[in-house]
């Protein structure tokens, strides 16, 4: 029925999935070299089906957690990066893999990665779904990207409209119609 609102899909189901392997695969190339047993953060809502999909192919050890950081209203970057729910675990000395549904202005990866290295974390990385590098105000790149897209609106695996579409199982843009 959601799909309905749908104008086009960006990247179905499978091109997601595969792309998470080979992301998994490169992130515990990196950790098993460097010996760390990291925290996977995943920043919420947007990161949760991304995440699952990630570390279920990890055979490297790791302990999750999660935040809630909050800089959007609608389709509106409200520039101040508020948190909403901070980890359970400490962070100090560890080695930290944030997970993101997307970089987009780029001002959540930014505050978030200053939070973590003010609370003293040895090494602190991003992966995300997606980049929409169009859009960036502040100079931050992920360490590990899933997908580059274009300038548009998205919604799917994670991401929402007014808290609505996370539930869909692939990437797509809504009808015009849909935005009033
Ligand atoms: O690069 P930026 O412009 O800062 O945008 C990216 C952030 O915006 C969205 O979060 P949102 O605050 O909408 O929370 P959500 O994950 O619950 O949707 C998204 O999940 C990223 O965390
Ligand atoms: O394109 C987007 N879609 C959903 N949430 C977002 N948060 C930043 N950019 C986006």
């Amino acid at each position: 029925m959601i799909a309905q609102d749908i104008e086009k899909v960006l990247l179905s189901e499978e091109e997601i999935e595969n792309r998470c392997v080979e992301l998994a695969h490169q992130i515990e190339a990196d950790y098993k070299e460097s010996g760390d047993t990291p925290i996977i953060v995943g920043l919420l809502k947007g990161s949760v089906p991304f995440m699952a999909e990630l570390i279920k192919r990890f055979e490297f050890p790791c302990e999750i957690d999660f935040m809630s950081v909050s800089s959007y209203d609608g389709t509106e970057s409200i520039g101040d990066v508020r948190i909403l729910k901070d980890m359970d675990l400490s962070c100090k000395n560890r080695s930290i893999l944030v997970v993101e549904d997307i970089i987009d202005t780029g001002r959540t990866l930014v505050e978030v990665k200053k939070m973590f290295k003010n609370k003293g974390c040895l090494d602190v990385r991003c992966v995300t779904l997606l980049d929409k590098p169009s859009r960036r105000v502040c100079e931050i790149e992920a360490d590990y990207v899933g997908f580059e897209v274009p300038n548009e609106f998205v919604v799917g695996y994670g991401l929402d409209y007014n808290q609505k579409y996370r539930n869909l199982p692939f990437i797509g843009v809504l009808k015009p119609e849909i935005y009033q």
